[in-house]
């Protein structure tokens, strides 16, 4: 694991989106299209923020969830409309968003129609995650009522995700997608999530789902 300690959010959040745009962007000159996988949750926003106004050909740029909230776009819990608010404006707005979402009652009701864009997007180009202090990343979490397969070297691209902490039905790109990334961020704030992850590295991924990608990713912590 690479471990970039910064003093404050403001400077992390620059140079991680500085670092995004420009591995967006000499992606852009070998393929005509490249993909972007971000996470939701209340961390990633002004990562979004900057980057909506970064000038890059996002016309050719596909945009894509880790893990859905499976609830209308219309809630405050929706990862869809968070990213339709903080990164899909200004320059980004040309982007293309590859949806996670449909308006059915449960994620696996949706999983069929949604699969064979997710699929096409892959490899992915870029990916960036969150965690959540519970040491869980997209919607895999400790616990999960399918996560030993969606840790698999057999796990479909999709699956749909319950967990006692998840609070809704989740759908989620399961590990075996997310590691096809050429390049993989994870952004985390605060103390407790760097104990979090401290504690993650002694653990199986079955506890701690994180510690799955750690191996191939540049952590990014301020307090
Ligand atoms: O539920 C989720 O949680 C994680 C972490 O979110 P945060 O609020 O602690 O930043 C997030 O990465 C994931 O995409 C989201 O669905």
């Amino acid at each position: 694991m690479n471990f970039v300690e910064f003093p404050d959010r403001e400077v992390m959040l620059l140079d991680l989106a500085n670092k995004i745009a420009g591995e967006l962007r000499a992606a852009l000159e070998v393929e005509d299209r490249v993909s972007f996988c971000v996470p939701g949750g209340t961390t990633p926003g002004p990562v979004f923020d900057i980057l909506s106004g970064v000038s890059l050909d996002w016309g050719r740029v596909d945009v894509l969830l880790n893990d859905e909230r499976w609830v209308p776009e219309s809630s405050e819990r929706s990862n869809t409309a968070l990213l339709k608010r903080r990164l899909l404006v200004g320059q980004a707005l040309a982007a293309r968003l590859i949806p996670l979402h449909r308006d059915v009652p449960t994620p696996e009701e949706g999983l069929p129609g949604l699969m064979p864009a997710v699929e096409a997007a892959l490899p992915l180009n870029v990916l960036l995650l969150g965690m959540g202090t519970d040491m869980h990343t997209a919607s895999l979490f400790p616990g999960a009522d399918q996560l030993e397969l969606g840790l698999s070297e057999d796990a479909p691209t999709l699956l749909a995700m319950r967990a006692p902490g998840a609070g809704e039905p989740r759908i989620t790109l399961s590990a075996k997608a997310l590691k096809t990334a050429i390049s993989t961020h994870i952004l985390i704030t605060g103390a407790e999530k760097r104990a979090a992850l401290e504690r993650a590295e002694t653990l199986s991924e079955i506890e701690a789902p994180v510690r799955a990608f750690l191996a191939d990713a540049t952590v990014h912590w301020a307090p």
